[in-house]
Parts: structure tokens; C-alpha cells; sequence
């Protein structure tokens, strides 16, 4: 059946019911539906959901030209014709093309392509295996429901700045003219990249994080080495600072924002002082889950929480064993590749228990047991420089009992960074379990080692023994050459 057909009342009765069309419910849909269960979707908004519109994919297009400008800069013989100001109107469309002008028609060709219904409207659990949509139509599941609803920024409790109306990712990502002040909020991936984009394309932009550096999820490395380039690039970065109060007293007109520190160095806006003066206001300050009005006191649990999952991604607590959480709602790991991961895992345990097939949750990397989550999740932050990494950092693993070695190295001093741009700047790290010799963690910063990225994924989670990686050899002359500096520097 088509999918945008699916309205007749003797369809109502599903194998699976997936809530949500993000990258997350798209896949998982996919994989019960390959499974031989039949599965429709429920989606409030657009199909392709955050990533697609509002997040990935925008924030990508927006940052691609900027890194190749970056890198184009050190070339010989391209630096000149690169030292441009980017055509911000060339990039704002390249952007909304790839936002499918925040239309969903290809993916819902997709979804009718490999038999998936799709129903729109708002879903609610209304107890055990029924969702009811817009309040009206009354879908039930003979197997199981899966919420995969995703997450929305986070707005902190400061006065005046709901009244504001400050940018969150949604409006980063799809504004349609350059602020000529940004004040951005936030330190994470969110604040990072966006910071880098609008920079770039013509914004004066001061990045405002409370702790005392960038991307604290990641080793401290790729913060500074961020933070140095972001301060080259002309942004102006104040660290150890707590937003106080957020003013804006007409609509569309300057916003205020009160800073509880001492006057800042500078920056656009009126500073040295503890007041900046922007055009705009960007709040990067995390995510909350999207459960608030989702009818989970119906099946026992708290409305607005984060879904609480075992390794299957089957929501605890809950009788009868139908409800999955996946994706970014059961906060696990905020990225589209692991909520498709979850998905893969979370369709395959669905359909295994539908058939009465045993699953093995005893087997970690099993096909029921999304493991990655938690060894392997890898990153890539699209900054200029990227900073790329995988598993746990050297903190992480010591904070959970490991003994490890943690080897670092140079990447300027390997061949291919040097031929890949003049003056390359980065490092890499790998935290080698010493029990084991095999990768618990490695991260790597410069232009261009997202694609180094999988190469560590693979041994991490293959957990592959330092001394087979030893045979596995880098081409010459290319980036991933820092591999075998790490090796050798590990055995000496
Ligand atoms: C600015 C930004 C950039 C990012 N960049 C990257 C990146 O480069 N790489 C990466 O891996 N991750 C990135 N992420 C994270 C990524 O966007 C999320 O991890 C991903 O979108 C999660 O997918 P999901 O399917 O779980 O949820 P979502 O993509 O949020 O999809 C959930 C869907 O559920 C729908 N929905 C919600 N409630 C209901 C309801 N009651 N009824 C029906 N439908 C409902 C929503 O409308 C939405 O379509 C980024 C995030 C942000 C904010
Ligand atoms: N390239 C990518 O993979 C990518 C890009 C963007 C977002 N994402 C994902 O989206 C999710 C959301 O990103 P995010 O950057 O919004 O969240 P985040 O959790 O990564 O970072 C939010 C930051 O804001 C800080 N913060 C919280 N409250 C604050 C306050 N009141 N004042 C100042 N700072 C405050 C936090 O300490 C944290 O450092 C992340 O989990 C991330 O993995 C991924």
C-alpha cells in the first residue's frame, strides 16, 4: 500500500509502530519491515526528522565550504584564489538544496518505496501497544511500539530569554540571512560548529561557554587546538562565564545579554564590559528528550523523561515487554549513526521475539545488543579543524577501572599531513588497555581526519590486538600514516 494511503480503519492493526520518522524510525521501520513484520509511522512533522532539516545535513552544508576555503588557503598555487570572502548567498542555498527546501516528498517516496505506511499526525500512547493519533485514529500493535520522538534544544532558566526569542539549532540551521552580531551560548558540538559556520560567513561572533574550554566530551586537546583556530578565525571566545539575565525590548531589535563575570576582553557589542549587544542570541546548551506529550503515564512511566533502555533498546519497566526507546530518546549517544545502529539492533530483537527466537543478550557484540554505545560511539565535530574521535578518552577510561598507556603524536609530523595543506596543525591520541593491548579510545584533530575516523572504529570495536594493527599498513603518503607513529611510539 502506498504510504501516504495508509488511512483505512482495517489497516489499523500493525506488527510494529514506530513513533517518530527521524533517521532513527525511518531505519527502524526499514529493518521490521525486512524482517517480514508489517510497520507503519507515525510523524508529527516532516519525514527525515531533525537530522534531515534541522541538524545534520543543514549544519554540514553550511560548514563544508568553510573547511574547503580553510584548506584551499594552504595549497600553494590555490591560497590566493581561496583568500575570498565566502559568497554567504551561494551557501545559504547550497544549504536550503540540501534541506530539500524543508520538504519531505523524497522520503516519503522512500518510506512507499520499500512498503512502509506512513500515518502524520501527533502520537500518544494510550496504554499498552495503542497510539492514538491527533487524538483520533487508533493504531495497535501486535508486537511492539517504538518511540523514536528524538530530542529539542534545551532553552536554560535565565531571566527575559524565552521572551527573547533566541536562536536554538532549528533556527542556526535554517536562518536565512547572516546576524551581523551572534552571541552564541554553549561550548559542545552545537556552539562549536555553529560558531565556526556563522563566523564565516560574515558574522561577528562571541562564543560564550561556563566551563573552561570547548568540546568537554572529547580529550582537552581538540578544545584548545578548536579554541586557537576559532580565535585566528576571529571569534571572540569568553570562557568561565554564566549568562545572568537576556534582554531584548522590541521585537527584531538588539538583544542584551548579562554576563555574570568580570568585563570580558572585548568583542562586538559595546564590550569591555559584562553586557554584549548582538542581532541575534544562540542557545547550544544541550537537548531534552521529546516525551512530554507522548502518553507515557499510560504504560507507568514519567512523561518528559529520557526513555530508560537495557541493550536491546527495550524500555525497562514496562510489562509485557513491547515499548523500545531509540535514537537520540533514550540518550545513549546523540548522533544519527548510532540511533540507525540502535535501530538495526532494536528491528532485529523485535523480529526475533516476535518469531519466538531467543535472544542473546549475554553476547556483547551479538546482533540484539547494541554494544557500540557504549565502547565504540565514534565522532566527528565539524569544525575547522575537524576533531574526530572514537571510544573512551584517556579520563573516561581510567574513571571506569581501565590500565591504560596513552600514546600521542604530531600529526604535522607524518608526510601526508604535510602534503595535504602547508602549516598542518593537529594531534592525534590512541589509549591503549594494557591488559588487553587492544584501543579502548583514539582522537584525532586537523584538517580532514573525519575520514580518518572509521579506521580507529574498526579496531576499537574489533578490538583488535595492538600487534595485529601492526600489519595493518597505512598507504604512504596519506594522514592515516599517524597510525603507525602511534604503534611505534606504543612499542617502543
Ligand atoms: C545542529 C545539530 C547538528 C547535528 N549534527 C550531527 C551530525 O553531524 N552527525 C550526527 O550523527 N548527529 C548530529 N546531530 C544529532 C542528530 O541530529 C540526532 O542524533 C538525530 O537527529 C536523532 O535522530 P532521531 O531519529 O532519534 O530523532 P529526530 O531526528 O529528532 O527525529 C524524531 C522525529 O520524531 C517526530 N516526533 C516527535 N514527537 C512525535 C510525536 N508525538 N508523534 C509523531 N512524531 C513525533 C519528530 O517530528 C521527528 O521527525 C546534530 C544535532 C544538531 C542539533
Ligand atoms: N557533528 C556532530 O556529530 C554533532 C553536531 C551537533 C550536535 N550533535 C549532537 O547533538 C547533541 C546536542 O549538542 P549540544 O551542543 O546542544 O549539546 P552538548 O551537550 O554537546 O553541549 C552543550 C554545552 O552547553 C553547556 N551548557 C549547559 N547549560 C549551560 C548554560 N546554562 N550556560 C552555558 N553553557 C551551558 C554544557 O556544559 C555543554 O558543554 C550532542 O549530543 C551532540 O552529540 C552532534
Amino acid at each position: 500500500m502506498a504510504a501516504t494511503e495508509a488511512t483505512k480503519a482495517a489497516d489499523d492493526a500493525y506488527d510494529v509502530i514506530v513513533l517518530g520518522a527521524g533517521p532513527t524510525g525511518e531505519n527502524l521501520a526499514d529493518r521490521a519491515h525486512a524482517a517480514g513484520l508489517s510497520a507503519v509511522i507515525v510523524e508529527s512533522e516532516l519525514v527525515g526528522g531533525e537530522c534531515s532539516y534541522w541538524a545534520c545535513i543543514p549544519s554540514k552544508a553550511l560548514l563544508r565550504p568553510v573547511t574547503a576555503r580553510s584548506e584551499a588557503r594552504r595549497v600553494p598555487g590555490l591560497s590566493d584564489a581561496a583568500d575570498v570572502a565566502l559568497d554567504s548567498s551561494a551557501v545559504l542555498a547550497h544549504r536550503d538544496a540540501f534541506a530539500a527546501y524543508w520538504k519531505d516528498d523524497g522520503q516519503v517516496r522512500w518510506l512507499d518505496s520499500v512498503g512502509i505506511d506512513l500515518v502524520r499526525g501527533q502520537a500518544r500512547l494510550a496504554g499498552p501497544r495503542r497510539v492514538v493519533v491527533d487524538g483520533g485514529r487508533v493504531l495497535s500493535a501486535r508486537h511492539a511500539v517504538a518511540v523514536c520522538t528524538g530530542s529539542r534544544a534545551v532553552l536554560p532558566n535565565i531571566p527575559g530569554l524565552a521572551q527573547a526569542r533566541p536562536w536554538t539549532s532549528r533556527d542556526a540551521t535554517s536562518a536565512k540571512k547572516v546576524p551581523g552580531r551572534l552571541v552564541v551560548v554553549g561550548g559542545g558540538v552545537v556552539g562549536v560548529e555553529m560558531a565556526t559556520a556563522w563566523r564565516a560567513l560574515g558574522a561577528s561572533v562571541t562564543l560564550l561557554v561556563r566551563g573552561d574550554g570547548l568540546l568537554p566530551r572529547m580529550e582537552p586537546f581538540a578544545g584548545h587546538l578548536v579554541a586557537e583556530s576559532l580565535a585566528e578565525a576571529g571569534v571572540f571566545l569568553r570562557t568561565g562565564v554564566e549568562v545572568r539575565e537576556v534582554r531584548r525590548e522590541a521585537p527584531g531589535g538588539p538583544v542584551t545579554v548579562v554576563l555574570d563575570s568580570p568585563p570580558g576582553p572585548g568583542g562586538p557589542g559595546g564590550t569591555p564590559s559584562d553586557e554584549i549587544i548582538a542581532d541575534e542570541l544562540l542557545i547550544a546548551t544541550g537537548r531534552a528528550p521529546r516525551t512530554e506529550d507522548l502518553g507515557l503515564e499510560t504504560v507507568g512511566l514519567t512523561p518528559g523523561s529520557w526513555l530508560d533502555v537495557d541493550d536491546s533498546c527495550r524500555v525497562k519497566g514496562v510489562t509485557g515487554g513491547w515499548l523500545y526507546g531509540v535514537g537520540d530518546v533514550n540518550h545513549r549517544a546523540l548522533l544519527t549513526h548510532q540511533g540507525k545502529y540502535q535501530a538495526r539492533i532494536a528491528g532485529a530483537a523485535i523480529a526475533a521475539r516476535a518469531r519466538g527466537v531467543p535472544i542473546l543478550e549475554s553476547d556483547r557484540w551479538g546482533a540484539h545488543t547494541a554494544t557500540a554505545d557504549t565502547l565504540a560511539v565514534p565522532q566527528v565535530v565539524f569544525s575547522d579543524p575537524e576533531a574526530a574521535s572514537v571510544g573512551l578518552t584517556a579520563a573516561a577510561a581510567e574513571r571506569t577501572g581501565h590500565r591504560i598507556r596513552v600514546v600521542d603524536q604530531d600529526l604535522a609530523a607524518v608526510a601526508g599531513a604535510s602534503l595535504y595543506a602547508d602549516g598542518y596543525r593537529g594531534r592525534a591520541r590512541m589509549v591503549v588497555d594494557l591488559d588487553r593491548e587492544v584501543l579502548l579510545g583514539a582522537t584525532f584533530v586537523g584538517p580532514g581526519v573525519g575520514e580518518l575516523l572509521h579506521s580507529a572504529t574498526v579496531a576499537v570495536a574489533g578490538e583488535v590486538p595492538i600487534e595485529r594493527l601492526w600489519h595493518a599498513v597505512p598507504a604512504f603518503p596519506t594522514i592515516s600514516e599517524v597510525w603507525l607513529r602511534l604503534l611505534e611510539a606504543y612499542r617502543g
